[in-house]
């Protein structure tokens, strides 16, 4: 596609992107659909390009005041991630100059906010848990792009053989989680042998940390409360090592569907995937008392995971958190009651709020005193490396610039 083409492109998918009315990998998806004529190395330089947009919005918007011309096209040339050669056939009268302009701003001489890129309500609330000089840290991580992880399905197969596969990717085993790997780059796996095996999924070191949290064993019941497409529901399964009884419980069908071709792949019988209506659903009650372990992967901010999904710190905003926090609440308490004498519960966010997460926790606790807080270096050290620098205070407490993870927050209980 010619560069200028491309870049009247690039400046249509921003204005969608930025209207902020769906998540930006929906967005970008469905302009690739439309737009079957980009090749893989257009898509990846647009896609790049939103990306960056998004994790830098602050700054490049004040740049973008000094520019002429609609505002998108702009912010496209300033976040360009595609070949440099491509945008330099696509500019403009005037728009070398203006860019050379805004390349020579020395970028630590600005306000804090436009080095940061974070709304003020987040930045508060994340300062007033770090303290200034930790926030810095955290904040500089959080405009990186994430590492690729995957999990090895230890049901089929060994870590240390998958490594030794995938050497030419740079694959090293994920500091943590005796089932991680971490890739270099961003190789497209979906093709590979391993992946369509089975062998292979794609999970953040923190995702498997929280299932290696709550530890389910062979043959034992177990529920993934909030088991969206599966992520967690594989690891579980295959820690299960396919016995026992595994309920996958979401109220989105369309995110069960996306669980059934994994599930396929991971070579799991053990899963049952049950679409509910609401947490208090017949199908949920009828197992009260009767279960091992239950996870509640909570629908939250999703603030944790800013490095894959940047859009979220633009469409979060005070009111949404506070929207979230009571259907937290309703879907711990109904998850805890199907737990029998001895049993663990969990509950686990992605988000780094004191409200999600410590909040939530404390409340349950002060209507639930049979539930007793497990201490989770106890729980993890068996499997776990270092698990003591997972852990604030009883809780694992995750955070991308400590531990090269998506932010996460896990409470473990034993009903007594
Ligand atoms: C954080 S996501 C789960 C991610 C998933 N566990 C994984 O590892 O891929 C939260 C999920 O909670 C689901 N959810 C929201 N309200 C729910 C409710 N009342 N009961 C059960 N699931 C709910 C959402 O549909 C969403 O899939």
């Amino acid at each position: 596609m010619h560069p200028k083409a491309l870049m009247t492109l690039c400046t249509g998918l921003l204005q969608r992107v930025l209207t902020f009315d769906h998540p930006a990998d929906r967005v970008v998806s469905a302009f690739f659909q439309e737009n079957r004529a980009l090749g893989s190395r257009e898509r990846g330089a647009l896609a790049e390009t939103t990306y960056a947009l998004l994790r830098q919005r602050l700054l490049f918007q004040n740049l973008a005041q000094s520019g002429k011309g609609p505002m998108e096209r702009r912010l496209a040339l300033l976040a360009w991630r595609g070949e440099p050669r491509t945008l330099e056939a696509a500019l403009e009268d005037g728009e070398r100059e203006w860019l050379a302009r805004c390349a020579s701003v020395d970028r630590s001489s600005l306000p804090a906010k436009l080095r940061h890129n974070l709304p003020d309500w987040l930045a508060d609330g994340l300062k007033s848990q770090l303290g200034e000089a930790e926030f810095e840290d955290l904040a500089a991580s959080l405009l990186e792009p994430a590492p690729l992880d995957l999990r090895v399905n230890t049901l089929t197969t060994k870590r240390e053989s998958v490594l030794a596969e995938l050497a030419e990717f740079g694959a090293v085993p994920t500091p943590f989680s005796p089932w991680g790997l971490r890739l270099q780059g961003k190789p497209n796996i979906n093709h590979w042998p391993l992946f369509k095996n089975g062998s292979l999924e794609v999970q953040d070191e923190g995702s498997q940390l929280l299932a290696l949290l709550l530890d389910a064993k062979r043959g034992e019941m177990v529920a993934d409360f909030c088991a969206g497409a599966g992520g967690k529901t594989l690891a579980l399964g295959a820690a299960m090592r396919n016995t026992g009884r595994l309920y996958a419980f979401d109220i989105s069908g369309h995110r069960l569907d996306a669980l059934r071709p994994r599930l396929a792949r991971s070579g799991l019988s053990n899963v049952y995937p049950i679409q509910i209506a609401h947490e208090r659903d017949e199908r949920v009650k009828r197992l009260r008392g009767k279960l091992d372990r239950v996870l509640v992967d909570a629908p939250c901010s999703g603030l944790g995971t800013l490095r894959r999904n940047p859009d979220m710190k633009w469409r979060q905003s005070p009111q949404t958190v506070a929207a979230l926090v009571p259907q937290q609440q309703a879907i711990l308490a109904s998850a805890a009651k199907l737990l029998k004498p001895g049993g663990r519960l969990v509950y686990a966010t992605c988000s780094l709020l004191t409200a999600e997460n410590e909040g939530v926790a404390a409340t349950f606790e002060a209507a639930n005193p049979d539930f007793e807080r497990l201490n989770p270096v106890e729980l993890l050290q068996a499997n776990v490396s270092r698990a003591a620098e997972l852990v604030t205070g009883q809780a694992l407490r995750l955070w991308p610039h400590r531990h090269a993870c998506d932010g996460f927050f896990a409470v473990a209980w034993q009903k007594r």
